[in-house]
């Protein structure tokens, strides 16, 4: 048996004095009466004194067992600014990303302790902005080996919050497993005054390790919120209150505990026809964007790029395209590239033959994704088709 024989000795000694000297709580009972009650009083104490042993003197093989239970988490260090250092603790938005190892984070954190048994592995060490999809592919290519080790019960990736959304739908799409997948990042370096990197960390740690986040796909974690990786964006820069879902985030992690109000409805990770183990190369899309006074140049000078596959147009309001920029699209069309209709508007979705014909273009319609997640969705469609109709319906499923 181990006991804690210190707290429960004093407790013994200070509650038993505590109940014979103090006055009794006004009740139902005739308290001149229990007061004098020398019996009631010892039968008082003897209840603490049992209520101290069964409290205090826990058996040594159930504590070891509680220790053992913490689940074992990898942490995948990708850089950002959650790996960031400014040159004073005042540089909240002047500093480098991508300079502390995740050795050194994991020590800075010793909290992280209380809710797993953490390692981590340095895949890279860069600014999100600068990844790129061979960067994605050895990403999500070690969170697959991990996901299926029997000594892994949860993967977080650090990550610069720039590019942090496509990294997230990625893994969502791809990555066959039940287990929670966390990409987690700052606003404001380590070194900075009011920190959110390591409250952040904290929360994507603790989520990786809950039962209760299994088979719900890849989260973002980020300022107390828990998002799913498929709708959140980064909308806000500057501020830690940085990353929003339009339809929600899933839930909030506070103080270690998750507290769930919606699941994901989209197809993803266990349930996706894409498996990251059977795609080696991702085929080039490019994205353009849609203004007042746009000409086709753009469009033109990204179909004759070698290998590009598709092309989505960041349109304006629900995904319009400027009617010097029509023949264009319809003309890459008619060469096989394939044409997705987004928008640059941050909410709302873009709406199938509203503004455009698509369906006598044979173009396809980027659903409420936004243009770097319809890229990120179109790289990983167009491995198993080109039809147009088939990508269709994968925009509407996932
Ligand atoms: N807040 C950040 O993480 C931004 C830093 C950097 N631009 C990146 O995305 O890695």
């Amino acid at each position: 048996m181990t006991k804690r024989p210190v707290v429960c000795r004093r407790l013994r000694v200070e509650t038993l004095g505590e109940i014979i000297s103090s006055p009794p709580p006004r009740g139902m009972v005739d308290w001149p009466v229990m007061r004098s009650s020398f019996l009631f009083r010892s039968v008082l104490a003897a209840m603490v004194l049992a209520s101290c042993a069964t409290t205090f003197e826990l058996p040594a093989v159930a504590q070891t067992t509680a220790q053992a239970a913490k689940p074992r988490i990898t942490i995948l260090a990708t850089g950002g600014t959650i790996a960031g250092a400014g040159a004073s603790s005042v540089n909240s938005a002047s500093y480098s990303a991508a300079k502390v190892a995740v050795d050194k984070l994991i020590a800075g954190l010793p909290e992280l302790g209380r809710v797993a048994e953490v390692r981590g592995e340095q895949v890279m060490q860069v600014a999100s902005e600068s990844l790129s999809n061979e960067d994605l592919l050895k990403l999500a290519h070690r969170v697959s080996d991990l996901s299926k080790r029997a000594d892994v019960d949860g993967i977080v990736i650090t990550h610069g919050t720039d590019t942090l959304e496509e990294t997230a739908y990625f893994l969502n799409l791809t990555v066959h497993t039940t287990k929670p997948i966390v990409v987690v990042g700052s606003m404001r370096p380590g070194t900075a005054l009011s920190a959110d990197g390591a409250l952040n960390l904290y929360d994507a740690v603790s989520v990786a390790g809950s039962a209760d986040a299994k088979g719900k796909g890849v989260f973002v974690t980020m300022n107390d919120e828990i998002h799913t990786g498929r709708d959140v964006s980064k909308l806000v820069n500057i501020k830690t209150e940085a990353f929003k879902s339009q339809w929600g985030p899933l839930g909030m992690v506070v103080e270690g505990k998750n507290y769930w109000f919606r699941a994901p409805v989209k197809r993803h990770t266990a349930q996706s026809e894409f498996d990251i183990d059977q795609i080696q190369s991702l085929p080039r899309v490019e994205i353009v964007y849609g203004y007042e006074n746009a000409q086709r140049a753009v469009v033109d000078a990204i179909g004759a790029q070698p290998g590009v596959q598709a092309i989505v147009h960041a349109g304006t309001g629900n995904g319009s395209v400027a009617n010097r920029v029509v023949p264009a699209l319809q003309e890459l069309r008619g060469k096989g590239i394939n044409v997705i209709r987004s928008a640059r508007v941050p909410a709302g979705f873009v709406v199938r033959n509203a503004e455009q014909p698509d369906d006598k273009y044979d173009w396809v319609v980027a659903h409420d994704l936004n243009p770097q997640k319809a890229r990120i969705l179109a790289m990983v469609a167009l491995t198993k088709t080109r039809t147009p109709k088939e990508l269709q319906r994968i925009f509407w499923e996932y």
